[in-house]
C-alpha cells in the first residue's frame, strides 16, 4: 500500500534513507531522474522539442539531471535556468556542472522571460517542488504564467507542479501542468479537486525508496491501486449458487427519480448479485420492472416517495441494503428513514437523499450503525458537516466524522478519499473528469452494495467498489469521452473485471 507522506517530512525521511542505504542524496536525486526518463521514453518522441524549465533546489536538480539523461538519450533539448543559481543547493549545483558542454543551457532573466518566442513541444517543470514556502512571485511567477499561456505544448510537472505546496491549498498561481510525475508517492494537495487544473493526469515512479520504510513515516494516508484490491476480492468456485453472490435491496426512488435507483440495482447486477431487488414507492413498480427485468421489486404502500408502510418483514431476507438514490427529502422519505435505521441493523450503503435527510434531521445520526457506509459528494458531506473553505478542511472533518459516527465515510470526488474510523484514509487513483456526470454516485451505491452482499469485508467492498467504479468510468469514456453518461459505466463493470483478471 503506497503511503502518502506530508511534503514536511519528506526531508527527513530523504536525509535516514540516504543513511540508511549508505548512498549519496545525489544518486537518490540520479534514480529519480531515471525513474522520470522511463516513464518520459514511452510517452515522446525523440524528434520532439523539449524545454526543462529548472530551478535552483533539487527539483531544479532533478530537472537538470533529467536533461543531461534526455539528452544522452538523443532526445531535442533545451534547458532553461529560472533562479538564482548562486544559491543553488548542492545537488542542483553538482547537475548543473554535469550537464554536456553541447547541451544548450540558457539563465533566464526577467527581460528574456517577457520576450522570448519558445517553439516547443512538451515543456517539462522543474522549476520548485516541495520546498516551495510562499506565493509565486516575481521572474518565476513570469516564468510559469507565460508557460501556462503557451498552447499546442505538452507540460509535464517533475513531482509537483511549481508553485503548488505539498500539504496545503494553493494560494495565486502555480503551473498547470497536463501531467504530474510524482516521486515515490503522490504529494498529499496532489489528492485536492481544488488542484486538478494543475495536476492533470497523475502518475506515480518509484525512486527505490522501498515500502517498509517509508511505513517507519506513516501518517495514515494510502494511495489506492490496482494491487491493493486484487487480493481484496473474494473468490467464487464453480460450485457457487446464486445465494453466495448475495441478495441486496436498493431503497429509493421517488416520482420523476426513478432512473436513479434502477441505475444502482443495475451496478449491484453487474457487480455480480445474485439477486438485486428494489424498494420504489408505487409510481416506480412498472418503471423497474420494465427497465430493469432482472430486478425484483418491492412496493411501499405510499404514490410517489418511500414512506412508512412498505413490506419490513421482507428486509431480513437481504445480505445487504443501499438506501436513498433517488429517494426524496419529503416528511414520508424522512418516515420511512427512521423506521429503516430501527429495522435493518446488516451491511448497508447510505447515499443521496438519504443523506441529506440525516444533514436535515441530525439526531438521526445517532442511530446510525457501526461500520455502515455513507458516500456523500462534496456538497452532501458540507450538508452534514457544516460549510468547509476548502478540501483539506473537509478531509479532516470526514475523518473526525468516521471516529465519531464509527463508520465508513466515501467522500465523493476526483481521488475519491475513505475514511475508516480507525484513522486511516484512502485516496483513489482511478477516474476521470467524465465521470461527474448524474447518476454515477447511483452507480457507485449499487457496486459497494453488491460486495456487501457478496460477503465483503466493509472494508474490502468499500475500497474495491471504488477503485472498481473508477475503472468503470476509465473505461467507460475512452471513446465517449465528455459524452459519457452514468449506464456506461454500469455497462462497463463487467469489463473492469477482466482488466483485473478476476472471474
Ligand atoms: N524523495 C523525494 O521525493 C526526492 C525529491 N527530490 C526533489 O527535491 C525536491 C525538493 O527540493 P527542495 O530543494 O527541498 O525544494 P525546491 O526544489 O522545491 O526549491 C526550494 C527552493 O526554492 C525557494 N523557494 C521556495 N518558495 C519559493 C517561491 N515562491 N519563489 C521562489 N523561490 C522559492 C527556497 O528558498 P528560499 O530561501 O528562497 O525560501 C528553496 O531554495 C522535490 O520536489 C523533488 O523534486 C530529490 O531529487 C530526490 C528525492
Ligand atoms: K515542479
Amino acid at each position: 500500500m503506497l503511503e502518502i507522506i506530508s511534503g514536511s517530512s519528506v526531508k527527513k525521511l530523504d536525509a535516514d534513507f540516504i543513511a540508511d542505504r549508505g548512498i549519496s542524496s545525489h544518486r537518490l536525486m540520479e534514480n529519480a531522474a531515471q525513474a522520470f526518463c522511463g516513464w518520459f521514453e514511452k510517452k515522446y518522441h525523440r524528434n520532439d522539442k523539449v524545454g526543462i524549465f529548472c530551478g535552483h533546489g533539487n527539483n531544479g536538480g532533478d530537472g537538470l539531471a533529467i536533461g543531461r539523461l534526455l539528452w544522452r538519450k538523443g532526445y531535442d533539448i533545451i534547458v532553461f535556468l529560472v533562479g538564482d543559481f548562486d544559491r543553488a543547493s548542492a545537488d542542483c549545483r553538482l547537475n548543473r556542472e554535469l550537464l554536456p558542454d553541447k547541451l544548450p543551457a540558457i539563465t533566464m532573466n526577467d527581460e528574456d522571460i517577457k520576450h522570448m518566442e519558445f517553439d516547443l513541444n512538451v515543456v517539462i517543470d522543474a522549476v520548485l517542488g516541495i520546498g516551495v514556502n510562499r506565493p509565486l512571485e516575481g521572474n518565476i511567477l513570469h516564468m510559469i504564467t507565460k508557460l501556462n499561456g503557451l498552447s499546442e505544448v505538452s507540460k509535464v510537472a517533475v513531482d509537483i507542479p511549481t508553485g503548488l505546496p505539498s500539504d496545503e491549498c494553493l494560494k495565486g498561481e502555480a503551473f498547470r501542468a497536463d501531467v504530474t510525475v510524482s516521486f515515490q508517492f503522490p504529494k498529499f494537495s496532489l489528492m485536492f479537486p481544488e488542484h486538478a487544473a494543475f495536476v492533470g493526469k497523475l502518475h506515480v515512479v518509484n525512486i527505490g525508496i522501498d515500502r517498509n520504510f517509508l511505513s517507519q513515516f506513516s501518517e495514515n494516508k494510502f494511495y489506492l491501486q490496482k494491487k491493493d484490491v486484487v487480493d481484496r476480492h473474494i473468490s467464487f468456485s464453480r460450485f457457487s449458487h446464486k445465494g453466495d453472490f448475495g441478495r441486496v435491496l436498493l431503497a429509493g426512488g421517488s416520482y420523476g427519480s426513478m432512473g436513479a435507483i434502477k441505475m444502482s440495482a443495475e451496478a449491484a447486477l453487474r457487480t455480480g448479485s445474485g439477486l438485486a431487488a428494489c424498494l420504489v414507492p408505487q409510481c416506480g413498480v412498472n418503471i423497474i420492472q420494465i427497465a430493469l427485468p432482472e430486478a425484483q421489486v418491492l412496493s411501499a404502500e405510499s404514490e410517489n416517495n418511500l414512506g412508512k408502510s412498505y413490506p419490513q418483514d421482507s428486509l431480513k431476507r437481504f445480505d445487504a441494503i443501499g438506501v436513498g438514490p433517488g429517494m426524496g427529502t419529503n416528511s414520508d422519505a424522512v418516515s420511512f428513514l427512521k423506521d429503516f435505521f430501527t429495522r435493518y441493523h446488516g451491511p448497508k450503503v447510505i447515499d443521496a437523499d438519504a443523506i441529506n435527510i440525516l444533514a436535515k434531521e441530525k439526531e438521526l445520526l445517532n442511530e446510525l450503525d457501526e461500520n455502515c457506509v455513507l458516500t456523500p459528494h462534496l456538497k452532501e458531506f458540507e450538508r452534514l458537516v457544516g460549510a468547509c473553505t476548502n478540501h483539506k478542511e473537509r478531509l479532516s472533518k470526514s475523518m473526525v466524522f468516521s471516529k465519531k459516527y464509527r463508520c465508513i465515510v466515501v467522500l465523493k470526488g476526483a481521488h475519491t478519499c475513505i475514511s475508516f474510523p480507525d484513522g486511516r484514509q484512502f485516496f483513489n487513483s482511478t477516474g476521470n473528469k467524465h465521470m461527474a456526470t448524474g447518476g454515477a454516485g447511483d452507480v457507485l451505491t449499487g457496486m459497494i452494495t453488491s460486495f456487501l452482499g457478496q460477503g465483503y469485508s466493509v472494508e474490502n467492498a468499500t475500497l474495491c467498489g471504488v477503485y472498481q467504479h473508477g475503472l468503470a468510468g476509465e473505461i467507460a469514456s475512452v471513446y465517449k469521452k465528455r459524452g459519457t453518461i452514468a449506464t456506461d459505466i454500469v455497462r462497463a463493470i463487467p469489463k473492469s473485471y477482466l482488466v483485473l483478471k478476476i472471474d
